[in-house]
């Protein structure tokens, strides 16, 4: 078996752990990215197999979509301020502290908001995403809104970014669900989370950043012995 096949194979056993905490009667968060599409594509088959009666709210358009069409009952804001449970991907998960980092796939607003709203939020990853340090292995996703984005960059640089980058989609800037743009900062290493959040939002034209600070209710973590649960 491939390494990519390996990966996706833990991702889904992560993702199907996760389903299995949704109850009937509950209304669940949607992440977004390949571990999230797992775990939509499981949960749609509880609802399809075992009559299992939940509404969902998705952080993106194809996490949206691709939950319509598995006769996922959908919800929203306007009927809801508060969800059962949030489900999702991360793309750093530090150890000790179940911090995280998000956003490479450009839902990170989307997804703040839900995990923001979830009683409680579980994070689905394989064991290639824990990390001693937040930064070591995947840049910051900062949503900007397009308006005077290179002033932002610059600022952002001014917080110890190696570098701040628009990210492209093939020569073109990447445009989030939210029509904003997304800047990638390299950090080499983020030592104060809390205090780089505090200085990447007090940049005017910064919508949100991919640090998810103390929203963690636990992480289950595929690897070759099997799902690890963690807990902060
Ligand atoms: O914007 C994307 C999200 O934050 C994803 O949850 C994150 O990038 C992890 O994605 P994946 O499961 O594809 O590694």
């Amino acid at each position: 078996m491939s390494d990519e096949k390996d990966v996706a194979r833990l991702k889904e056993e992560a993702a199907r752990r996760a389903v299995t905490y949704v109850e009937d009667g509950m209304i669940v968060g949607l992440g977004t990215g390949s571990t999230a599409r797992f775990m939509i594509a499981a949960l749609g088959e509880r609802v399809k197999n075992e009559g299992l009666r939940i509404e969902a709210i998705a952080t993106s358009e194809a996490s949206d979509v691709q939950a319509r069409e598995l006769g996922i009952p959908m919800t929203d804001f306007a009927a809801h301020s508060v969800f059962d449970i949030g489900i999702d991907g991360a793309d750093e998960v530090e150890r000790g502290t179940l911090e995280l980092v998000k956003g490479l796939g450009g839902a990170l607003l989307r997804e703040k908001i839900v995990a923001s709203a979830c009683r409680r939020f579980v994070v689905i990853v394989d064991e290639s995403k824990l990390v001693d340090r937040l930064g070591t292995h995947a840049p910051l996703p900062v949503e900007v809104v397009p308006w005077g984005w290179e002033r932002a960059a610059r600022l952002l640089a001014e917080t110890g970014a190696q570098a701040a980058k628009p990210r492209m989609v093939r020569d073109k800037l990447f445009v989030t669900d939210n029509s904003n743009l997304i800047l990638d900062c390299h950090y080499p290493g983020i030592d104060d989370p809390a205090a780089l959040s505090r200085a990447i939002l007090a940049i005017t034209g910064v919508v949100d950043h991919g640090l998810f600070l103390g929203m963690t209710s636990e992480v289950l973590v595929a690897g070759t012995g099997g799902v690890q649960r963690l807990v902060p």
